[in-house]
């Protein structure tokens, strides 16, 4: 397989200020690729580029075909139902079944006719998602997509996406802060520095995963980032 994802020398700049510094990625066809770092290293900066949003760049990326984000805020038209939100720009198909469908998947089968401000934070972050599966993406660019959420949600959207992701299969490459929910659902996890990767973690471990199971991998990646595990024994 020709892989999801092939990035090779990366560079952006915002004016004078140089964000990506020659970054090369690769992420395997149905990979899970969490991507750490700190506030303002560039994380989002690539996932726009990788969506297509910003084409201002110099070097090389290869995405497949279909590829489907979803942000930190979900982003909703309030003027659009829900299941209108989730077919928008969807042509050929039946728009309102495939908008079921997907809802049933993110478990708000009977929400197609909500409108999205009467939604819980959480509903309407899982209506983000279903938006972003109508789409059948190989590739899926979740930027802090549970950022906003409070700790119980985050809970239950971890399940969430680690469930939808053994369904359909899509390569994710997922930016967040919080380095247990990276360990939690990443097969690899990358973290970025002055615009580079400059470590990079294998996860082997069973899904579902506990945290017990990573303490140790947890210190390392906290190091990397910088920081000191305080709950380390
Ligand atoms: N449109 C823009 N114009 C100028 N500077 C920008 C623009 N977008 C981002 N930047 C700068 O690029 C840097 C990287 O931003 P980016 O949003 O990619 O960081 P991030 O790693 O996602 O941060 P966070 O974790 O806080 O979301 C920041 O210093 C930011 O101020």
């Amino acid at each position: 397989m020709a892989g999801a994802v092939r990035i090779r020398g990366l560079v952006k700049d915002f004016g004078p200020r140089r964000v990506l510094a020659g970054l090369d990625l690769d992420v395997a066809d149905g990979e899970f690729v969490a991507l750490l770092g700190r506030s303002g290293c560039g994380k989002s900066t690539l996932l726009r580029i990788l969506a297509g949003l910003d084409p201002d760049v110099e070097g090389t990326f290869t995405v497949p075909e279909r590829v489907s984000v979803a942000f930190q805020q979900p982003r909703l038209l309030p003027w659009r139902r829900v299941w209108r939100n989730i077919t928008l720009g969807l042509r050929g198909v039946d728009g309102r079944e495939v908008a079921e469908r997907a809802l049933a998947e993110v478990r708000l089968a009977d929400h197609a006719d909500a409108w999205p401000l009467t939604l819980s934070g959480g509903e309407a972050q899982r209506v983000s998602l279903a938006r972003a599966l109508v789409r059948e993406p190989e590739l899926l660019l979740l930027d802090e997509p549970f950022g906003a959420l409070d700790a119980l949600t985050r809970l239950a959207m971890h399940h969430l996406v680690e469930q939808l992701w053994r369904e359909h299969r899509p390569a994710v490459l997922f930016v967040t802060h919080d380095v247990d929910e990276a360990l939690l659902l990443a097969d690899r996890v990358v973290v970025l520095d002055e615009g580079r990767i400059v470590a990079e973690h294998r996860v082997d471990l069973p899904r579902p995963r506990r945290r017990a199971s990573f303490a140790d991998l947890r210190s390392h990646v906290l190091s990397n980032l910088g920081v000191d595990d305080v709950e380390a024994a």
